[in-house]
């Protein structure tokens, strides 16, 4: 199933919807950017249409874009891309002087990212570039004096429900899904100023949905779809035998797969040391029957899936449990697919793990992040915090993403010190060459599984069982890997 938001990205500027104004700049920029030769920063808030309208902009201009991330790009590597890539383009293409549009994504994270050049460096980039650059960025304010002063800016505001009305309207006619008037209204206002996740709501309900009605909208609603889940986690985590837990699960109203994520994100509150290992590894066994009903197509394996996120977890009790847990949606996988930036973060961690721990980026997402994120739960276990830091070469982002802490806490901010110091440390203890040596080769980025691609079955089996034995096995410092670093 496409993703109806890629689908429909606007590709000119006269498609993006509700913001009118910011457009007419953008294209006035462009076309004047021989006289000015200015950056420009366009922001606002998710969803609104940001990055697609600078690549639209680029199409409309017939100008090849060169694509660079603000948090994990390197000064230096800018500089090379640009000076790379505007010879090239011109030697290739001989397109209009060579222009190329240069989009730079997440701009409101340039600074802080002291070893990175900093917004000094950048911004003498950025004014040095010859090329025409948009800096994309959601908060405006957290970009440096300097750089706001050194380009022009454009708001791209939040596009309104009326606009995102006829946007939805468009894409049902498409889709050839039928609706009434008023279910559209309720998506529109449900997901007021934010068009992606409009776009995004109206595809989940038209997957289960033959003819979209405002009730299905409601029903649809996060509170209403959540209050049967948050019984059956108490029931699965607390209470219910395992032939039990598997009837219950039957009447939740959620996917496999979402069920999966609501059990993966909450079973830690509940379950610790032995019991969490094991039930996260009947955990990883549905996720790899998920793996394979997306593979195949094949239904009737989801059962599968199921049978293992509910008579396994159950079964891997032990003990009595009781009281009362405050269960959350799945914050960890909503926070990790809600945007862009997160997305950015969440993959940038994994990509470090795998390569660290030469596994696929499949298995360091759906094991050992959420085992990670258990551990340094609001950097409590401080000194784990600092060694994954360190181990895995964090920023104070990743390190907040990971923890849920937020990234500006002094907390964050020592845990990110005292990481740079231990790979000083490490660095010298092993004059670079062991820990150079210990961190993934290139090849390891060939296992990792692409965006969205599903998990990979065979990598999540293999890492089962490990992922068992650290779990248990948390002094067990071969085990955990983060020995080298001092825990
Ligand atoms: N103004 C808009 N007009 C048309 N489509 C839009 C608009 N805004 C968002 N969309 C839809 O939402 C998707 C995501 O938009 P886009 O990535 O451009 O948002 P953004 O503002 O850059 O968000 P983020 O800051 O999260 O990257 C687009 O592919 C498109 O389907």
């Amino acid at each position: 199933m496409t993703d109806w938001t890629e689908k429909y990205r606007p590709s000119s500027l006269s498609e993006i919807r509700g913001n009118n104004k910011a457009r007419d700049q953008l294209k006035k920029w462009a076309d004047t950017w021989d006289d000015h030769r200015d950056a420009v920063i366009v922001h606002g808030s998710p969803g609104v249409g940001k990055t697609s309208a600078a690549h639209a902009l680029a199409n409309d201009m017939g100008w090849p874009t060169i694509e660079l991330n603000a948090s994990d790009t390197r000064t230096g590597d800018v500089v090379e891309k640009l000076a790379g890539g505007a010879a090239q383009n011109q030697a290739l293409t001989g397109n209009a002087g060579g222009r190329q549009l240069v989009v730079m994504d997440e701009a409101d994270n340039l600074h802080g990212n002291a070893d990175r050049g900093g917004s000094k460096a950048i911004t003498e980039v950025v004014t040095d570039a010859g090329q025409p650059m948009i800096l994309i960025a959601n908060e405006f304010y957290d970009m440096s004096n300097t750089l706001r002063n050194n380009c022009e800016t454009i708001e791209f505001r939040d596009v309104q429900a009326r606009s995102i009305v006829p946007a939805l309207r468009h894409i049902c006619k498409q889709e050839g899904v039928e609706y009434e008037k008023a279910a559209l209204r309720a998506i529109a206002d449900k997901n007021d100023g934010d068009l992606r996740s409009a776009v995004n709501d109206l595809q989940a309900i038209a997957e289960t949905n033959e003819r979209l009605t405002e009730d299905d909208v409601t029903v649809t609603g996060e509170r209403d779809r959540s209050s049967g889940i948050f019984d059956f986690l108490d029931a699965l985590f607390k209470e219910k035998d395992a032939k039990s837990a598997l009837e219950e699960s039957y009447d939740v109203d959620e996917t496999p797969d979402d069920l999966l994520n609501w059990v993966e994100d909450n079973v830690p509150k509940d379950y610790e040391g032995a019991e969490l290992a094991t039930a996260y590894g009947f955990l990883s066994n549905a996720d790899k029957w998920l793996g394979r009903v997306r593979a195949t197509q094949d239904y009737s394996m989801w059962r599968y899936a199921t049978d293992n996120i509910a008579a396994g977890v159950a079964a891997s009790r032990r003990g009595e449990k009781g009281g009362w847990t405050r269960y959350g949606p799945p914050s960890y996988w909503q926070k990790l697919g809600s945007s862009k930036a997160n997305r950015k973060k969440r993959d940038y961690v994994a990509r470090k793990i795998a390569q660290t721990e030469g596994v696929s980026m499949s298995t360091a997402r759906r094991e050992m992040m959420p085992f990670l994120a258990a551990m340094t739960h609001h950097c409590k276990n401080r000194e784990l915090t600092v060694a994954m830091t360190a181990k895995y070469d964090l920023d104070a982002e990743h390190v907040s993403f990971v923890t849920g802490s937020g990234k500006d806490t002094n907390k964050v901010g020592s845990v990110v010190e005292d990481a740079q110091t231990l790979r000083e440390e490490a660095a010298v203890e092993h004059s670079g060459g062991a820990f150079e040596g210990a961190r993934g080769s290139a090849s390891d980025d060939d296992r990792a599984d692409s965006e969205g691609g599903g998990s990979d079955g065979t990598a999540v089996e293999e890492r089962a069982e490990d992922s068992e034995a650290e779990a248990s096995g948390e002094d067990d410092d071969s085990q955990t890997g983060l020995a080298d670093f001092g825990t």
